[in-house]
């Protein structure tokens, strides 16, 4: 390609740039004007948010994949959003946590992020006001539940508002380059189990385990420590320095996570939404039957069934399922009415738009 050829199609990305940049502020105005119309009142709409990227999407022509124009948007809508309020995120901590990489999918770079030192604390911080929104873990496709989010979600009195699902990739970390001499791996009990078999194969036996509170503290415990490695994610090997000795070292290829993100607002039907529910039913035969029965008759599709012991020192579970549809829709109404009628405990976690990202 001849520099006269260059020149014109950097003109050209200089004059679509400039148009572009005008587009952006009148955006952002209208949404700042818009902050103005909800007059101090609750500025983040999940639900509207999860309509625009999904037209997004739609309208997506290439020759950007539909991914990448949805990840552009999602940062105009977040810097657009903190015009009119910043958000504050609470998460478990420390920085660098994969919790932390979903509240920043979810909300953008333009939301703060706040570290807490655990899942119950992210939660309180939400319920008291100190935080906006929480985005907890709550399961992993290869290793299952995360029992303190399911338990925490009971008593809450926030409500879901949101769901993230993050594709999980993990990797052994180390300060300096060499395998040889390391004396144990430390990171969270999750991770270590999604690597698993990869420790069988790779290290000697006698290297020991440790579980730590959270990945990015695994991170941080290993630049302290020539004798440890550490396995945790990009951002944890980013931000403490560490050198990768093996890529992507989780069994399964497909390893993700999903987070809730929960606040202290009911969110309205998007049009493309799940409901959380958490059923207790009586312990006699048939019991768990009549509980999922109304749901079938009235066509509500269920996405999720986890059972829990129910911590009451009772030999009693509790079942958290998730199902499609928002709670206003008629259908959803007629089976919610007969599982209170029924059910000994019914409680709506929340509904919410399903992922677009
Ligand atoms: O539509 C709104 O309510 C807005 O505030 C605008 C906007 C946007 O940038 O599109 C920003 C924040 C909301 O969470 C949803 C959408």
């Amino acid at each position: 390609m001849s520099e006269e050829q260059l020149k014109q199609h950097r003109d050209a990305i200089d004059s679509i740039d400039a148009r572009v940049l005008e587009l952006l502020n009148d955006r952002a105005r209208h949404a700042r004007t818009i902050g103005e119309i909800k007059g101090g009142g609750v500025v983040y709409r999940p639900e509207r948010e999860a309509q625009v990227l999904a037209r997004i999407k739609s309208l997506n022509a290439g020759p950007l994949s539909d991914e990448t124009v949805a990840k552009l948007f999602r940062e105009i809508m977040s810097a657009c959003l903190a015009l009119e309020r910043p958000l504050t995120i609470a998460f478990l901590g420390p920085e660098g946590t994969f919790s932390q990489a979903a509240a920043t999918k979810h909300f953008g770079h333009a939301a703060a992020t706040q570290a807490c030192i655990s899942i119950d604390e992210a939660f309180r911080c939400v319920e008291a006001g100190a935080a906006d929104y929480v985005v907890a873990p709550v399961e992993n496709s290869t290793e299952g539940a995360v029992g303190r989010t399911l338990d925490l979600m009971v008593n809450t009195p926030l409500h879901i508002c949101g769901e993230v699902v993050l594709r999980i990739h993990h990797h052994l970390l180390r300060k300096g380059e060499h395998k040889d001499g390391i004396k144990r791996v430390y990171s969270h009990a999750q991770s270590l189990g999604q690597c698993h078999e990869w420790l069988n194969r790779n290290l000697p036996a006698e290297v020991e385990r440790v579980s730590v509170a959270s990945n990015a503290e695994a991170a941080r415990l290993a630049s302290l420590d020539p004798s440890a490695a550490a396995i945790a994610g990009d951002a944890a090997a980013e931000k403490f320095g560490l050198t990768k000795l093996a890529q992507n070292i989780e069994d399964e290829p497909n390893n993700t996570t999903r987070f809730l993100v929960l606040g202290r607002e009911e969110t309205a039907a998007s049009g493309h939404d799940r409901t959380s529910l958490v059923i207790s039913a009586p312990n006699r035969p048939g019991a768990l039957h009549a509980l999922v029965e109304p749901l079938a008759r009235h066509h509500v599709s269920m996405t999720k069934f986890e059972s829990r012991p129910s911590r009451t020192g009772l030999w009693e579970y509790l079942f958290f399922v998730d199902v499609e549809g928002h709670a206003s829709e008629p259908r959803l109404q007629g089976a919610l009415d007969e599982l209170r009628r029924d059910a000994a405990f019914v409680k709506v976690l929340g509904s919410y738009p399903q992922a677009v990202l």
